[in-house]
């Protein structure tokens, strides 16, 4: 179990995690959510005693890390910026992290193969392949045979097969009864990996949730239309209670009436339709309205529309 209790890291007048105050609990994935730059990767450094809180405190099974008799048998971690020694094979750097943990040397193999490693075990680390080095990395974090684990955005820059075998690993570690942490920006990836959902933005939380309440909540549908008179049926709508908006190529997006409601106003005002289709909201779009403005790094124009807010 971790608990984070009002942690707070500020960098001079930024304030980068602001009082987050959430629970992690065994057995089950909890996915952490937020755009690039939301204060992920500095929480998990000071969940590892990494990096000093500015206030605040996380406990890790009711201790501080510091305080932690043996760490690497109590917390596992893949962080993104990992150090391996670029010369030195994978087996001898499982070898050497063990034996400075006091972990029995034949923990080295069963690693390997649990991460499927065990051809490439005496190959250069620095000749790995991307997805072989989070396989190592993932391999010592592991070595502990930790009840705790955390990974920050594990999947990031991984082949399809890469991320099909970490999300199996962490649903593993999980049906074990572990507590597994995983961070990621993207939503999509969380909803085929995680149970729980804690979602940050701008350093605050944003949402501490269940994946199934986050989705029956958010997988909102709504019915596009294309008419070449959007003006006309939008304020039809509006007139009739039905929430809706227009989008950029004019196309109309409306929440709360289904197709066939819709079809029929337009059709009693003579209103042509090009378009009238039943849509389901992704989660993905769910997730970039509960962040819209927090994120601090977007991409075109969505950068440039941020900057304006
Ligand atoms: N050592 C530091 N000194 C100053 N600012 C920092 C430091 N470390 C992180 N930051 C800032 O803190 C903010 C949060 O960074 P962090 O890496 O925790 O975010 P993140 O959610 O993990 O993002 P990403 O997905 O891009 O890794 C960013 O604005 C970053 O520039």
């Amino acid at each position: 179990m971790i608990e984070l209790r009002g942690l707070t890291k500020r960098y001079g007048a930024a304030t980068v995690v602001d009082g987050l105050t959430f629970g992690v609990v065994p057995g089950q994935v909890t996915g952490f959510l937020g755009p690039n730059g939301a204060g992920k990767s500095t929480t998990l450094r000071m969940v590892l005693g990494l990096t000093r809180p500015t206030g605040g405190e996380v406990l890790i099974d009711g201790s501080h890390y510091r305080d932690l008799t043996d760490p690497l048998r109590q917390v596992g971690a893949l962080l993104e910026t990992r150090s391996v020694h670029p010369g030195r094979s994978a087996h001898d750097h499982l070898l050497c992290l063990a034996q400075s943990n006091r972990i029995p040397r034949g923990r080295v193999a069963e690693v390997l193969g649990i991460v499927g490693l065990e051809s490439v075990a005496g190959k250069r680390a620095g000749e790995f392949s991307l997805g072989m080095g989070q396989r190592l990395g993932i391999a010592a974090a592991l070595l502990g045979d930790p009840p705790i684990l955390l990974f920050d955005e594990p999947v990031n820059g991984l082949d399809p097969e890469g991320i099909r075998w970490i999300r199996n690993l962490m649903r593993q570690f999980a049906s074990e009864g572990r507590t597994v942490l995983v961070s990621s920006h993207l939503m999509a990836e969380m909803a085929l990996t995680a149970d729980h959902l804690v979602v940050i933005g701008g350093g605050r939380l944003l949402a501490d949730t269940t994946m199934a309440e986050f989705t029956e909540g958010n997988a909102q549908g709504f019915v596009r239309i294309a008419t070449p008179e959007p003006r006309r049926l939008l304020d039809l709508l509006r007139d009739s209670g039905i929430a809706v908006e227009q989008a950029a190529d004019g196309t109309l997006s409306a929440t709360g009436a289904d197709a066939r409601s819709i079809s029929a106003l337009a059709a009693d005002h003579g209103v042509p339709l090009d378009e009238l289709s039943t849509r389901s909201a992704s989660l993905e779009e769910a997730f970039m309205r509960l962040t819209t403005g927090t994120a601090e790094f977007l991409g075109g124009a969505e950068s440039r529309e941020a900057g304006r807010r």
